[in-house]
């Protein structure tokens, strides 16, 4: 591992190893991407020009299952991210034990910058570069950030054009029209809900005693802040990629979401009758908000938010990773020496490949589940896997992150030993 974010993210996996007992070929298995795909994706604009974009698709590893994973449109996407998110990828479908690899993909590009049409050719350009690559049974896209149901409608749609046969199982979240599943759109955050409802009660605290500040407003965000606004959690502090809103009172979040609904940004939400009954708010850096002195701290928008250069300020008690690798490893070291409590993305953020996993199952048998049924059985899975990793971090002494690698890793190796050592031989 050479480059930085996959380096980091390997920091983990070497921390990890420290307390398995896996094979010295599983464990070589595990230290590159099984496969990366570079692409060139030109794309007609609505002028009449034509541009070019870098796709992605990365499948780290598939010995529990075909590759899964989402795909990112943003501007600063690149190999060495989509490299490491298809990491997490590997362990977090190990962690929940769901029969997938980890797989992710991303475009570079601004998507606000495009309109609908030249999002929609970009996404089904996407799919026409990477086709040889995916499969219901090979590698399965999903949305991420900035990516959504629509397009994953498209994507789908556009392998189906090229396989002439519908194949919804190569990509979940899609529309429910499409087959998508009831529950995807709400599943990373109402998985991360279960898990905080798991560990909360462990340090005796009370929702209505406990203070929160989410960072990142999208699909995960926003619907996190929402779901503990309900459960009476005062959530004092949300953002986007313009800023922050803090009011030590707490925050009305129905209606933040019903301002950012029409398209504008949290930092410039005014309080009036009619859009919002927040008084008294202050607007902050998306800075300030990470080291606010709240009871729990949720990053919920990219990586490497918590770094060397600011984790001896944060002040939360608890944070829990609703966004992939918001903290690096050398601030991971800083936030325990302060007796700060780090839940791990791989844990915190499954319910999305959860429920993934769920939408990919009715796929293939052709029978669709209430909403009920849905949230029954990813609240069973996520309380499960918190349970079992908590265990493994009590008996062990060692950290929720590490403790979670060794109980993915077990799973990984056993997967990787039982295919023995003949696919390490060429030509045989
Ligand atoms: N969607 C899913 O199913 C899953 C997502 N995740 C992870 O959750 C995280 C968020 O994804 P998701 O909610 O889906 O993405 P969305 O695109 O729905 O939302 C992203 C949010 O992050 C905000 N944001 C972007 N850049 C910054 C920044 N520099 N500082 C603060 N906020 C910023 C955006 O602001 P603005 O609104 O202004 O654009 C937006 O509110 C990612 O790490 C993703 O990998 C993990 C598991 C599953
Ligand atoms: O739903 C999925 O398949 C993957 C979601 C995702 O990209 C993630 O968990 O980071």
């Amino acid at each position: 591992m050479s480059n930085s974010l996959l380096a980091d993210a390997g920091q983990r996996l070497e921390q990890a190893l420290k307390y398995t007992s896996l094979s010295e070929d599983a464990i070589a298995s595990l230290k590159y991407p099984k496969a990366s795909l570079a692409v060139s994706i030109p794309v007609r604009m609505d002028d009449g020009s034509l541009s070019v974009f870098q796709g992605y698709r990365v499948r780290y590893d598939d010995s529990r299952g075909p590759g899964k994973g989402g795909v990112r449109y943003h501007p600063s996407v690149t190999l060495d991210e989509v490299q490491s998110l298809a990491f997490w990828m590997t362990f977090k479908c190990a962690a929940l034990n769901l029969p997938f690899g980890g797989a992710k993909g991303g475009i570079t590009v601004n998507p606000k910058a495009l309109s609908r049409l030249e999002l929609e050719r970009l996404s089904r350009g996407y799919i026409d570069a990477i086709a040889d690559f995916i499969g219901a049974d090979v590698d399965i896209l999903a949305p991420d950030v900035y990516t959504n149901s629509m397009i994953m409608g498209w994507m789908m749609d556009q392998y189906s054009i090229i396989q002439r046969r519908s194949s919804p199982g190569v990509v979940t979240g899609k529309p429910i029209a499409m087959g998508g599943s009831l529950g995807r759109e709400s599943a990373t955050a109402m998985g991360a809900f279960f898990a905080i409802e798991t560990i909360v009660p462990k340090f005796d605290r009370r929702p209505q005693d406990t203070t929160v500040a989410v960072q990142g407003f999208g699909n995960a965000g926003a619907t996190i802040a929402e779901l503990l606004f309900h459960a009476g959690y005062n959530v004092v502090a949300v953002s986007d990629s313009q800023g922050a809103i803090y009011a030590q009172s707490g925050l009305d979040i129905p209606k933040i979401r019903q301002f950012k609904n029409n398209a504008r940004s949290i930092k410039d939400i005014y309080c009036d009758d009619t859009v919002c009954s927040i008084t008294n708010h202050d607007v902050l850096s998306n800075e300030e908000l990470l080291t606010l002195d709240v009871d729990i701290l949720i990053p919920a928008a990219l990586e490497n938010q918590i770094t060397e250069a600011n984790a001896s300020q944060i002040k939360a008690r608890l944070i829990f990773e609703v966004a992939n690798g918001p903290i690096t490893s050398t601030a991971d070291q800083t936030l325990e020496q302060n007796g700060i409590y780090v839940f791990p993305d791989i844990l915190i953020n499954a319910g999305g490949v959860t429920v993934s996993y769920f939408e990919w199952v009715q796929n293939r048998n052709g029978m669709y589940w209430t909403l009920d049924e849905v949230n029954q059985r990813l609240r069973r899975k996520m309380v499960e896997e918190t349970e079992r990793i908590w265990a493994i971090a009590q008996s062990r002494f060692i950290p929720m992150r590490t403790a979670a690698y060794v109980h993915a890793l077990e799973r990984l190796g056993e997967a990787l030993d039982a295919k023995g050592t003949r696919r390490y031989y060429n030509g045989h």
